[in-house]
């Protein structure tokens, strides 16, 4: 069966969708000083996205620091898009929010002019996440739909379910994590990948398997049908990222052989 058409999400000079699956490294800050250290030590790696965890930040209840270090961050990194994720407890991040402040800090965030993508759980309050995705996509904003499940992995038909409902709820991006306890965890995972990407997604999807286990899923998604894949520079934002450096050799030597045949 032949892939169905993807629409790729172009953000500044960045496809997703397209090519070789896009670096997001996530930067993880608490103050405005660590989140600019953490940029500075972008220099010279090879970075396609940079993904603001937004749950670290100290003032994550203000929402006006928050746009404005939005914009800080925008600035510093002078035309890298930025991805604004704010992480909860329930999908495994530092925010205790309610529906409500979810909802406001993420469309300040998406209408602050500064970011590229939002990320937004879509198991949250269906309100506040059509709130959210109304607002991003208003001011021309790409929403990364996402969802955690760090005690395992669903069953395949579950996985290819959760990507097909963010897809449904108008996300640009559709993203799942998941946490295998075996090889065969593994395979469940990247199997859903390759059906939601074959059969159903017209759009990109993310996947990966976390812990030391998954990072094949990281490695390979230009294999089974994941646009991007995440890896730090310093500081992990979940277990299994691999660093950045390492990524962009594999996702390299993964290229050129699938370009050799
Ligand atoms: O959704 C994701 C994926 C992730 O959990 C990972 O496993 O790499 C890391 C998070 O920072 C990001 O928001």
């Amino acid at each position: 069966m032949g892939d169905r058409a993807i629409t790729p999400v172009r953000v500044q000079n960045v496809t997703i969708g397209e090519g070789t699956p896009k670096i997001i490294v996530p930067i993880t800050g608490r103050t405005p000083g660590e989140l600019h250290t953490q940029v500075e030590a972008l220099t010279g790696v090879d970075v396609d996205l940079v993904e603001w965890r937004t749950d670290f930040y100290d003032t994550i209840t203000d929402t006006a620091s928050v746009v404005a270090q939005a914009r800080d961050l925008a600035g510093q990194l002078a035309g890298i898009p930025l991805l604004a994720t704010c992480r909860t407890r329930h999908e495994g991040g530092e925010a205790d929010l309610t529906d409500e402040a979810y909802a406001d800090l993420n469309v300040a965030v998406a209408e602050s002019g500064a970011v590229d993508l939002v990320d937004v759980e879509y198991r949250r309050d269906r309100i506040a996440v059509d709130r959210i995705v109304g607002a991003a996509h208003a001011r021309k904003v790409a929403v990364v739909a996402s969802n955690h499940d760090f005690a395992g992995t669903p069953a395949k038909d579950e996985i290819v379910a959760r990507l097909v409902a963010m897809q449904d709820l108008g996300a640009d991006i559709c993203k799942i994590a998941v946490m295998p306890h075996d090889a065969a965890d593994v395979l469940t995972l990247l199997d859903a990948t390759r059906t939601m990407h074959e059969e159903f997604a017209d759009r990109p999807i993310v996947t990966m398997a976390m812990g030391g286990l998954g990072v094949v899923s990281r490695l390979a998604g230009q294999v089974f049908g994941s646009a991007a894949t995440f890896g730090m520079v310093g500081t992990a934002s979940a277990p299994g990222q691999v660093g950045a450096a390492d990524l962009k050799v594999a996702l390299t030597l993964l290229d050129r052989a699938l370009a050799t045949g």
